[in-house]
């Protein structure tokens, strides 16, 4: 199978106006299925708004028809009351009904573009993880999904609810007085006028806030990461001072923001006010020439301030727009960036059923570059007999990870192969290979849950007694029984209460009860004492045994008693054979044995790494 070209995305790509118009179709269509709900939404929401604008006619009709002064008797006075209430709780109603409505409906479409993005990102190849930070992740499966929930809740009902009250209001003054209604009308360019041009100020206001929040938390986020240097090297003053600096300009911001946003705000009310001055003046005129009823210009005036809220309201919704479009932009980004290591296309699919791998591995003429012009490993060749035990030495960069990443496919190769039982591994569907090779990482990673659950990998299938027999198997049992609560114990950041060792000897487990025919073992470079030394390198043969196993090593003990040795160097093997044959060729393992003895006086020789 040839290689594909490395199609590698920048990360600064910008989205063009014809892939943003792609990623709001894409949002649509997570609405799609809500649609019975969304006309839910609008029917509930111009209900309540018509039982609003009815009562002010409702007093129209009990001033000008002089039934509040006694014209009709107290009955029909008590029924209009009434009718006024029932309005009143029609339109409470509806509103309620309908707020429900929309935030179940916003909140299912983010929980399941929460659950898209999840999976889109965990089915990602490595140098998607290469090139996106951790923290930037974070704040698009949560800050960015919250505000398209609030693209659905606020920015799209607003345009509806508001232009269906705005334009019910415009019906209702026409109905009332076609001349008064008109003069109204002159007021609307005024209003959206000053709007759209305080908008634009309080729109630089919001980013510049926006932004100054995000350095903020990126600042705060990289110090706790970095802690434990920053406490060795007491530089506690000098990150407060720094941190300082951000929090001040973010408050400031914060301010000037909301300094304008008031402004913005009490201008609307001043101009209300104006506006209703205005109708009073018009209209008191028209009633004392009694071209208008007095009930007439009441109604006037309660539409009148009913006229402003709407406008302000959809004005509003821009900023919320604003951060859909970035957070869209973002999310789009992600969602259009295909695994770079992809599955095999159906005819070239070959299936090895896990049990019946025997554990051959060839890398034939492998080349292979993270990055394009930097070739880490150049034309690579390696044989590995089944059920081997390879140890693979070599200085710092000196592509020992790179060659393991390959087997897992973490990366797929520039030129070359790899192949397992004779069988290129990008012919395999992803999933089996995974089950073939198991790997234990330099420093195992451990999940928020028991020690159960982090051997079995919350494997439901895989019993307690599995588990348990594993660890004794890789000598953990008599740790994990000195935990509080055994195998019960719930572990914590990355099992943070257990040592670098004992971390290792969970993750053995973890291959024993999984099975992989190869096993990858980056050993850790944590100094280890003698004790627990003793227990990996008891752990590590149970492990290894009738499996085909690799394993990358720091200290030259680890692998004294290997197969055969594989020495590294710039991308190339350099030297291979069992240890003996090694220090007797005298060269390259022989002088890093002498370097690594000189370097730490110790029996358990280390290498660079
Ligand atoms: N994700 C990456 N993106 C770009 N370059 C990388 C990446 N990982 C490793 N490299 C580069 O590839 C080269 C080989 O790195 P590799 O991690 O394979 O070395 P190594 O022998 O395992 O080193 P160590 O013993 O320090 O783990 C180095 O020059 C390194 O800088």
């Amino acid at each position: 199978m040839p290689a594909e070209p490395k199609q590698r995305e920048d990360n600064k790509h910008t989205v063009s106006p014809e892939e943003r118009r792609q990623a709001f179709k894409a949002l649509f269509s997570y609405a799609k299925p809500h649609r019975k709900s969304f006309l839910g939404v609008f029917i509930c929401a111009f209900l309540a708004i018509s039982a609003d604008l009815l009562q002010p006619f409702l007093i129209k009709y009990a001033i000008d028809e002089k039934v509040l002064f006694g014209a009709y008797g107290p009955k029909i006075l008590i029924g209009l009351a009434a009718g006024y209430l029932l309005l009143e709780a029609l339109s409470g109603v509806f509103s309620y009904v309908q707020a429900n409505l929309l935030q179940r409906v916003g909140q299912s479409i983010v929980a399941l573009l929460r659950k898209d993005l999840f999976k889109h990102i965990t089915g990602q190849s490595m140098s998607f993880f290469d090139r996106n930070s951790m923290g930037g992740l974070v704040t698009n499966e949560s800050s960015d999904t919250e505000t398209i929930n609030q693209f659905f809740t606020q920015v799209l009902f607003s345009l509806v609810r508001d232009g269906l009250s705005l334009i019910l209001v415009i019906v209702f003054m026409f109905a009332l007085d076609v001349r008064l209604a008109l003069y109204c009308l002159i007021l609307f360019p005024i209003i959206t006028g000053i709007a759209v041009a305080f908008r634009k100020h309080l729109r630089s206001c919001y980013q510049q806030a926006r932004s100054l929040l995000s350095r903020l938390i990126a600042f705060t986020a990289e110090n706790l990461s970095g802690m434990s240097l920053i406490q060795s090297f007491h530089q506690e003053q000098e990150q407060e001072d720094r941190f300082t600096n951000r929090n001040t300009s973010y408050l400031k911001a914060n301010l000037r923001e909301v300094r304008a946003s008031v402004l913005f705000n009490r201008s609307f009310d001043v101009l209300g006010n104006l506006a209703v001055a205005f109708v009073v003046w018009l209209g008191g005129f028209a009633v004392l020439d009694q071209q208008i009823e007095f009930g007439v210009l009441y109604a006037f005036i309660s539409y009148i301030r009913q006229f402003f809220q709407p406008i302000n309201q959809i004005t509003q919704q821009w900023n919320t727009l604003q951060s859909t479009t970035v957070s869209m932009d973002r999310l789009w980004r992600i969602f259009s960036t295909q695994p770079e290591v992809k599955e095999p296309a159906p005819e070239e699919t070959k299936t090895l059923a896990p049990a019946a791998v025997r554990g051959r591995v060839d890398f034939n003429q492998v080349r292979f570059s993270y990055v394009d012009g930097q070739e880490v490993l150049h034309g690579l060749n390696l044989h590995i007999q089944v059920g081997e035990f390879i140890g693979i030495v070599g200085t710092t960069g000196a592509g020992k990870s790179s060659l393991v990443n390959l087997l897992a496919r973490f990366y797929d190769v520039d030129r070359g192969s790899v192949e397992i039982d004779g069988t290129d591994i990008r012919r395999l569907p992803q999933q089996d290979l995974h089950r073939i090779v198991g790997l234990v990482q330099q420093e195992p990673y451990l999940f928020s849950g028991t020690i159960v659950d982090n051997v079995r990998l919350f494997q439901e299938h895989i019993t307690r007694e599995e588990v348990i027999k594993a660890c004794r198997q890789v000598g953990a049992h008599p740790m994990i029984k000195r935990l509080g609560r055994g195998y019960d114990t719930k572990l914590s950041n990355r099992g943070s209460g257990l040592s670098a060792g004992e971390r290792q000897l969970i993750s053995f487990a973890r291959i024993l009860v999984f099975r992989p025919k190869i096993l990858i073992l980056d050993e850790a470079t944590a100094n280890l004492d003698s004790q627990t030394e003793q227990l990996i390198q008891h752990a590590l043969s149970v492990v290894a045994a009738g499996r085909t196993t690799l394993v990358i090593a720091h200290r030259l003990s680890t692998v004294q008693h290997a197969d055969r040795i594989i020495v590294i160097d710039s991308g190339r093997i350099v030297e291979a054979g069992s240890h003996e044959e090694l220090l007797q060729q005298d060269g390259y393992y022989a002088e890093l044995t002498r370097h690594s003895r000189l370097q730490h006086n110790a029996p358990n020789v280390r290498v660079q790494g």
